[in-house]
């Protein structure tokens, strides 16, 4: 009979591997609560670093009382606009901008104040005496260092810009709390007829989102302020009455920019009729001159008439010739002073209305529509240089043959009369243009290169 197995050394191996176990769990549970004790300090130490640095500007905007609510996106923008908004400097610089230096000033929030009508209005508005803070996203759509440019002649003239977006309703609604604005010049806006169909969400993003957030805060204001905003020739649309008038048609936009600006007048009644809100659209036709916008028709001629390039001329299905009623900017200064002064305080307070308030829609226009040709041969003797011309058909890209503005609404209400032809506009766009991007200054190099040149040719000979 075999003899039971020893199994006195197999007990004492289990009791030794159990003891292990009971060792390397305790090691285990003491590294894992020391690891997370170590990574709840960190994500502490991190929370604590971030709302520091945010905490107090996001709290100023409550002013006092939470009626908003920071979406994810406010949230990091602010952030990002941090380096000092709301801090003790940055309100000092709001504050200063905005201040009216005359008596019963006003004190304007200009939209879009790096863009091209924004920077010419904030300029005229600061030289008579008014407070004047710009608001600009200083988006990519042309060249953003032509707005930086803006952004520094306005700073030599102490207005300052905040770099903001519309959408960013809690600095909006910090501005406010900052300054009591007596108005709002509203030109911010994604602009362009033809890149409505390449980019349709900007449109609505701006011309949409943005004009309502815009339109929030203000009815929240208090006061509330008196709202002068751009609206556009384009509203008109397949209308076919000329020229054209306020009471004209402007139930078929040709483009989905068109669309937006009458979607803006369609809000602005609302706004208008709920909260008491002054507004005053303005419709702005084809507007041109120093510091304009790349993106436009008279300004990438220029450029590709010096540069040699060929230019598509447009014409109409018809074979007829395409014409706008270009309006050179200091018109159209003029006219949004005239809308400004002119606006009725609105009659709301604290969201509430308290009265009928002042809704107005004008035409700002030349009043004299110039084939596009036209503009094509006063460039050419501007620039000294003749075209390619590219003479094609209009592409059914959102554009219409024809624009000519009625203007003796804003006449009959704040004196407004264009003065400036489109030669006489055009001469003072090529002297800026050509200044500005120093074509001058090569010219003048060339000369000057080849006078040595030929001077040394004529000592060496
Ligand atoms: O009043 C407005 O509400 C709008 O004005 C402006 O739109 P438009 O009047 O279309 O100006 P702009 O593009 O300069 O084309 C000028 C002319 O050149 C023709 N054109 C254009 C391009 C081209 O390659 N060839 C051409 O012949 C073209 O057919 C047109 O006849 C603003 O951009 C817009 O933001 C809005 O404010």
């Amino acid at each position: 009979m075999a003899s039971p197995p020893d199994t006195s050394k197999t007990i004492k191996l289990e009791r030794y591997n159990s003891y292990l176990r009971r060792v390397n769990s305790t090691k285990l549970l003491n590294a894992s609560s020391k690891l997370l004790f170590r990574a709840t300090l960190l994500v502490a130490l991190v929370l604590i670093f971030f709302f520091t640095i945010n905490y107090p500007p996001l709290s100023d905007h409550m002013g006092g009382g939470a009626h908003h609510v920071h979406t994810t996106h406010n949230f990091l923008s602010s952030a990002f606009y941090g380096g000092g908004v709301g801090g003790t400097a940055w309100e000092k610089q709001v504050r200063h901008s905005s201040t009216p230096k005359r008596p019963n000033g006003m004190s304007v929030l200009v939209t879009g104040a790096a863009g091209f009508v924004g920077t010419h209005c904030s300029l005229a508005l600061k030289k008579r005496g008014d407070g004047v803070l710009g608001l600009d996203n200083f988006n990519s759509y042309y060249d953003p260092s032509l707005k930086r440019a803006r952004q520094a002649l306005l700073k030599r003239h102490e207005v300052f810009v905040v770099e903001g977006d519309l959408n960013d309703e809690p600095l909006l609604t910090k501005l406010f709390d900052v300054v009591p604005f007596t108005h709002i010049l509203h030109l911010a806006a994604q602009a362009g007829v033809r890149y409505a169909m390449q980019n349709p969400q900007s449109y609505v993003s701006s011309n949409i989102a943005g004009f309502v957030n815009l339109l929030e805060v203000a009815k929240r204001a208090n006061p509330q302020p008196s709202i002068v905003w751009a609206s556009s020739s384009s509203v008109y649309g397949l209308n076919t009455e000329n020229p054209f008038s306020e009471l004209h048609r402007t139930d078929q936009p040709a483009s989905l920019y068109a669309a937006t600006k009458k979607a803006g007048e369609e809000i602005a009644h609302t706004y208008n009729h709920i909260y008491g809100l002054a507004l005053t659209g303005l419709r702005f036709f084809t507007v041109y001159g120093p510091w304009g916008r790349p993106d436009m028709a008279y300004f990438f001629f220029t450029k590709d008439i010096l540069q040699g390039k060929p230019i598509d001329v447009y014409k109409t299905v018809d074979d007829k010739e395409v014409a706008r009623d270009f309006t050179y900017i200091d018109d159209v200064v003029k006219g949004c002073l005239g809308a400004l002064d002119t606006a009725e305080k609105s009659t709301g307070s604290g969201g509430k209305k308290k009265g009928p308030a002042q809704l107005r829609i004008y035409n700002l226009g030349n009043t004299s529509p110039v084939p596009v040709g036209k503009l094509v041969s006063i460039l050419e003797g501007l620039l000294g240089t003749k075209a390619k011309k590219h003479v094609i058909k209009m592409p059914r890209n959102g554009d219409v043959p024809y624009t000519h503005a009625n203007v003796s609404l804003a006449y009959k209400d704040f004196g407004y009369k264009p003065t400036t032809d489109l030669a006489s506009g055009l001469r003072k766009f090529v002297k800026w243009y050509v200044s500005y991007y120093g074509i001058e200054t090569r010219v003048k190099r060339e000369m000057d290169i080849n006078k040595k040149i030929s001077h040394q040719t004529e000592e060496s000979g």
